[in-house]
């Protein structure tokens, strides 16, 4: 079909008119060859190095072909009177125009960095390039009369060009935000203006040209006729479909990609949660989310390199740790149920938290035990303010329901590098908390080497401490107990020696604790009992009636059937009750008062005689103590020491003598270690008086050549034995 479109500009032109049909083919061209550009050029906005200078490539390739077959399917659609053709090298170079200025717009706009500068090189790229293409390949016609051009028909094609090029850069830049079905309509809107800008040059563009009656064209024998029609549509249509192929199979890919990215990304994302979730609990207390001993001791490190650094030519900075251990917590968890001691636990870690900066490290490293690591400490004292702060912090009561609840804690204190190395903190830190607790608690401790903490040294001690009833290396020591008024020994005090076979004797002030700490005092305690009674029994078979004190620890008096054991062991050895006195420290009988009560009153009733050791280091509740079926009160050697040279201690034994014979106890003095101490003493009619000063604690065997006379001249007679003279 022939349509005349044309609009001759005066007789002496050669009338023109189009197939519509091939005018309609070539839009379909311009517009694909747009649409699969634009696709492949998202894929090089997406792909990143290579992948992306192949796509960009291609898309160039397609847009420049497309626009190149438009033009030349718009000029097969062209018909004049006679037959026109085309110089192949200026058609190829009209295609390498086309394909570069498609190259340099899709370059610029596929890029990242995308500013007006960007946009405007495009547009006038694409725009130009298209223009370039049409009328080199104008050129390509070789006419014998040239081509006549109406300049303003030449001007509105570039404008329609550049306008609808930029037009549709615009639109194709959007896409890249878009995806789903948002982006197939702005790839079609895009590929129709793109297209428009294409055709609306092309036609615009053969407005203006004109072409001469009777002119003939040269070039009509060169490219021209159906075979280049055939050409074109084959290869563009082969090129439109390889590249439309290859975009679907590409978007496919990266869709493939993206999800297994997107999938990837999710995976990765619940993988950092549990690790984060395994992280927490690898390093923070389930309970009070406190970090623990993990992350406490990994802060340490940290903290400790840092100061190293900026210590490194003299000591600037210290840094600080406090161990605290609450007291008292074992008969709250045990009277109040575990829901209770937890709400403590919880409660302490937050009153903690709250004397402590944010650049210090909280951690709950054990059931009623914290650690405080204070960075930049500046030294002892800054630290001794904190425990403070801590010790009145944590003695306020806690409110549980309708019940409230007091505790109070034991601190210890090391300042690195002052005390010790850095592997041996934490320990040292323990055995100065240690020595607070010991001194009745509430208080805090600053380390001292003779705390004895040397970690692998105790692991040392300990490991031979459990061996060392076994290989008999345990032994009780008795030193005489003195009666006041008569002058004659009253009793003995078992006290436990260890001999080590390297390091000779140690002290029971040394290995006691690390019983305690480490589990070992209950066997030990049970020797003590064993060993009392078996002695008691021997010297009953030699004729003397003696009544040995042992001392009992805390976890003695917590652990069930202490009683039952006492009474087993005088049976087994046939060795009365009366025979035996307990000794419990004042703090020991404060610290688990429950505790102390329950077993008190279970030995009172096997018949065992019971003595508060230690009165006065203590913080005694008098009314709890009365209530105590307790039968002596021993005065700590503190106040005897100085009984000669202060008033106050004076004082102070006198008013315990009056109140513990008030109460009907006995009181026994001990530390005595002067005459003018043991006059003071009975002058104020203290009961019983124990001390170097009559004797050292000694062996059962020489205590006996003690008793017969090896002793010095104003020393206790040993001869007669009193037993049944207390009431
Ligand atoms: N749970 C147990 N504790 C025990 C046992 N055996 C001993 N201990 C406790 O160890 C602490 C140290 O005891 P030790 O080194 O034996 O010291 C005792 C005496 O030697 C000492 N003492 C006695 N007289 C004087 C004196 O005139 N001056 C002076 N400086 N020290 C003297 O006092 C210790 C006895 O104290 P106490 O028990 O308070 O009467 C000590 O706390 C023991 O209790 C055991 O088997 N189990």
């Amino acid at each position: 079909m022939l349509s005349d479109l044309s609009t001759p500009l005066a007789d002496s032109f050669m009338a023109s008119s189009y197939s519509l049909v091939t005018v309609g083919f070539s839009i379909v061209i311009a517009v694909m060859a747009s649409y699969v550009t634009l696709g492949l050029a998202r894929r090089v906005h997406l792909a990143s190095g290579g992948i992306g200078r192949i796509w960009w490539l291609i898309g160039s390739m397609v847009m420049g072909t497309g626009i190149w077959a438009t033009h030349f399917i718009g000029m097969q659609a062209f018909q004049l009177p006679i037959l026109l053709g085309y110089r192949g090298a200026l058609t190829l170079i009209s295609w390498v125009a086309a394909v570069a200025a498609s190259a340099l717009a899709f370059g610029v706009t596929t890029k990242t960095e995308y500013r007006w500068p960007h946009f405007v090189t495009a547009s006038l790229a694409m725009g130009g390039g298209i223009c370039a293409m049409h009328y080199l390949g104008m050129l390509a016609i070789d006419m014998s009369i040239p081509i006549v051009w109406n300049w303003s028909f030449v001007a509105i094609s570039v404008v329609i060009a550049v306008l609808a090029s930029a037009t549709a850069l615009s639109l194709f830049r959007i896409m890249f935000s878009l995806s789903g079905k948002k982006l197939r309509l702005f790839q079609v809107l895009a590929a129709l203006v793109m297209g428009f800008a294409i055709c609306g040059m092309h036609y615009t563009g053969m407005s203006a040209a004109s072409f001469a009656s009777g002119a003939i064209c040269l070039s009509a024998e060169a490219l021209n006729g159906p075979e280049l029609t055939t050409i074109i549509v084959l290869t563009t249509a082969m090129l439109l479909i390889a590249a439309m192929f290859s975009t679907v199979l590409d978007a496919r890919l990266q869709s493939t990609a993206f999800k297994l990215n997107e999938s990837l990304k999710e995976s990765n994302s619940k993988l950092q949660l549990a690790n984060n979730e395994l992280r927490q609990r690898a390093f923070a207390d389930p309970l009070t989310n406190l970090p623990n001993r993990l992350l406490f001791e990994d802060r340490l490190i940290h903290a400790l390199l840092r100061l190293e650094r900026t210590n490194r030519s003299s000591v600037k900075d210290r840094l600080g740790i406090l161990f605290v251990d609450l007291d008292g917590f074992k008969p709250i968890n045990d009277s109040f149920g575990h829901a209770a001691g937890d709400e403590i636990l919880i409660g302490a870690a937050q009153r903690l938290l709250a004397q402590a900066r944010s650049s210090d490290t909280v951690a709950r490293v054990g059931g009623d035990e914290f650690l405080v690591l204070l960075e930049d400490a500046q030294d002892a004292a800054a630290c001794m303010a904190v425990a403070n702060r801590i010790l009145k912090s944590l003695s306020q009561p806690f409110q549980l329901g309708n019940k409230e609840l007091q505790i109070t804690c034991s601190i210890g204190i090391v300042v690195f590098p002052d005390h010790g190395d850095r592997d041996h903190l934490i320990a040292n830190a323990d055995a100065a908390m240690y020595v607070a607790k010991r001194n009745g608690g509430n208080s805090f401790a600053v380390f001292e080497p003779h705390m004895g903490s040397d970690a692998s040294e105790q692991l040392e001690l300990q490991s031979d401490l459990r061996n060392a009833i076994q290989r008999q290396q345990m032994s009780l020591h008795y030193q005489p107990k003195i009666d006041g008024e008569r002058g004659s020994i009253i009793g003995v005090e078992a006290l436990l020696r260890w001999t080590h076979p390297e390091r000779g004797m140690i002290a029971p002030d040394i290995f006691i604790p690390l019983a305690e700490r480490f589990g070992i005092i209950i066997n030990l305690g049970n020797w003590v009992i064993e060993e009392a009674c078996r002695q008691l029994a021997e010297w009953r078979g030699m004729g003397l009636q003696m009544r040995v004190a042992i001392n009992l620890s805390v976890h003695q008096l917590r652990e069930s059937g202490l009683a039952e054991r006492i009474t087993q062991t005088l049976q087994r050895h046939n060795v009365q009750a009366s025979q035996l006195l307990c000794e419990i420290t004042e703090s020991v009988a404060m610290e688990d008062t429950q505790a102390t009560q329950r077993t008190f009153e279970e030995l009172r009733d096997i018949g065992v005689y019971l003595s508060i050791d230690d009165f006065g280091t203590g913080y005694s509740s008098l009314n709890y103590l009365r209530q105590l079926p307790a039968q002596q009160l021993k005065i700590d050697r503190s106040f005897i020491r100085d009984l000669e040279t202060e008033e106050d201690a004076r004082a102070v034994v006198h008013a315990v003598v009056h109140l513990a014979h008030a109460l009907g106890l006995r009181v026994v003095a001990e530390g005595v270690e002067t005459a003018a101490q043991r006059d003071i003493l009975l002058n104020m009619h203290c009961d019983e008086l124990q001390g170097y000063f009559y004797a050292k604690p000694m062996p059962a065997d020489r205590l006996l050549a003690w008793a017969k006379g090896d002793k010095q001249d104003d020393q206790a007679d040993f001869s007669t034995s009193i037993l049944g003279g207390l009431s």
